[in-house]
């Protein structure tokens, strides 16, 4: 099938290479020139383990991409893969999104064939019928379920695994309200599903909207609901991640997700909680858990610090942040748990040497304001520091040891439940 993907971002490029590897043939359209450039000269222009092989074994061939909205005429189905981001109360931000559609509404406005337009963001419930349909419908002079039709196929990849979870998924998710819509996903599908175990769920526009969010809620309030019980079980001395053991072994609440520590950052689960939150309140219905793992994993980075703050006094001291990326095999930086604990180090007059393996450079570019000593190693960070705070579960951090003999005093601060116990440290876990 010619396939059209609007957003070349960690979504629109992981599922245009997958696509193309699944024998469609695969057109990307982004604003972004850089990104189209190099999608062109067969690299990725994001980093996920396996996607740069993909992008240079089909770039040129079934792969391409596009600054010019035209190309989708060429195409049978477009997915929209651009940004839903936040206003400043949470709320979702559709800007991108009604932008890209007007554009896509002008390109369709000279398409004689039928089309079917995919919305493959993250949207609130209605956005794909009330937003994205009219803003084609207007741009294109065309009607939605006449010259158009339009879909909504939520996903559900995760940054650092996004091509293995794209190709190999639990379930795909077809919202629409015609068979025709159904038909064209499934066709878009059949390689993936042929080679997966994946369940394929069709339903309807705002169910496969509302799915999307009740995923990432349910995952975020898991976490959240493990960190209030570990936060229980650090004051009763009580080890959380012994007790998480043993309610894995309960199927009914499995081992997934059930990793106390210092809580969820990234660009989805605080963007969508917030988002589904405000739009719930908007309807008239205040959701008392969502706000309440909100709340929870507000609250995790400085219940770290009073840990901290009853056993040394950091002022003027050198303290080590080991791990800058919100969670370890990426270099995303946005909402990191690194922010909250090292601007709480800074308030209380601590030196910040932090050492990350890859997110370095990322985090000096997205956090300009944030004046921190960046190491090139954990070894380096930790030499003459007064603690160590683990933010991020990285391997790597496994594995120090002899390292901590160089510290001034050798004070840890485990937020993730990474850093091995040792002799000759004074270990304090989050929840454990
Ligand atoms: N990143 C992730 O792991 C996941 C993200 N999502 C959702 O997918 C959506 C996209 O997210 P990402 O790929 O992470 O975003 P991103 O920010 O990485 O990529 C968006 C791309 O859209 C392009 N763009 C912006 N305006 C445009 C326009 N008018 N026309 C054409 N291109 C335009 C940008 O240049 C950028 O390359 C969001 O709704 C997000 O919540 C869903 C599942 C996983
Ligand atoms: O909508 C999205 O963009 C994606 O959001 C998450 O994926 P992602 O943000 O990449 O990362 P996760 O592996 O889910 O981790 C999210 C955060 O939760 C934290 N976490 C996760 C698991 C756990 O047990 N404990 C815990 O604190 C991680 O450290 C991280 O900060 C979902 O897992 C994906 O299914 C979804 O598609």
């Amino acid at each position: 099938m010619h396939v059209s993907i609007v957003g070349s971002g960690y979504v629109g490029t992981t599922v245009a290479a997958c696509l193309a590897d699944l024998g469609h043939d695969v057109t990307n359209v982004d604003v972004d020139e850089d990104i189209v450039a190099a999608i062109n000269d067969g690299e990725s222009p994001i980093h996920e383990p396996g996607l740069a092989d993909l992008v240079a074994e089909h770039a040129g061939d079934t792969l391409r991409a596009t600054t010019d909205y035209d190309a989708v005429r060429e195409t049978d189905v477009t997915f929209l893969a651009l940004p839903t981001p936040s206003e400043a109360d949470g709320a979702i931000d559709l800007a991108y999104m009604e932008a890209g559609a007007a554009s896509l509404g002008e390109a369709l406005a000279e398409k004689d064939d039928d089309h079917l337009v995919v919305v493959k963001s993250t949207v609130v419930p209605g956005s794909t019928e009330e937003v994205v349909a009219p803003a084609i419908e207007e741009a294109s002079g065309k009607t939605a379920g006449e010259g158009f039709h339009v879909a909504m196929n939520p996903e559900f990849l995760r940054m650092g695994t996004a091509v293995e979870d794209f190709l190999d998924p639990q379930k795909v998710v077809f919202g629409a309200r015609e068979p025709a819509a159904y038909d064209t996903l499934g066709d878009v599908f059949a390689p993936l599903v042929a080679e997966s175990d994946a369940a394929v769920v069709e339903t309807g526009l705002r169910e496969a909207e509302m799915i999307k969010y009740a995923n990432n809620g349910f995952l975020a309030a898991k976490v959240s609901l493990i960190n209030d019980i570990g936060n229980i079980c650090k004051e009763f001395d009580v080890d959380a991640y012994e007790v998480a053991d043993a309610i894995a072994l309960d199927d009914r609440i499995g081992g997934k997700f059930l990793r106390s520590g210092l809580g969820w950052g990234g660009s989805c689960f605080p963007k969508d909680t917030n988002a589904i939150i405000a739009a719930a309140r908007d309807a008239g219905y205040e959701p008392p858990v969502l706000e309440a793992a909100v709340e929870v994993n507000d609250l995790q980075p400085e219940r770290l610090l009073g840990l901290l703050d009853e056993r040394a006094d950091v002022a003027g001291e050198r303290v080590a942040v080991l791990g800058l990326s919100f969670k370890p095999g990426t270099d995303d930086v946005r909402k990191t748990r690194a922010v909250p604990v090292i601007e709480g180090l800074q308030e209380r007059g601590a030196e910040v040497v932090a050492y990350d393996p890859v997110a370095t450079e990322s985090f000096d570019e997205h956090y300009p304001d944030i004046e921190v000593e960046y190491a090139d190693s954990a070894a380096e960070a930790l030499e003459g520091a007064r603690a160590a705070v683990a933010v991020t579960d990285w391997d790597e951090f496994a594995a120090l040891d002899s390292e901590f003999d160089a510290m001034a005093t050798p004070l840890v601060l485990d937020g993730r439940h990474i850093i091995e116990r040792r002799d000759g440290i004074e270990y304090v876990g989050l929840t454990w």
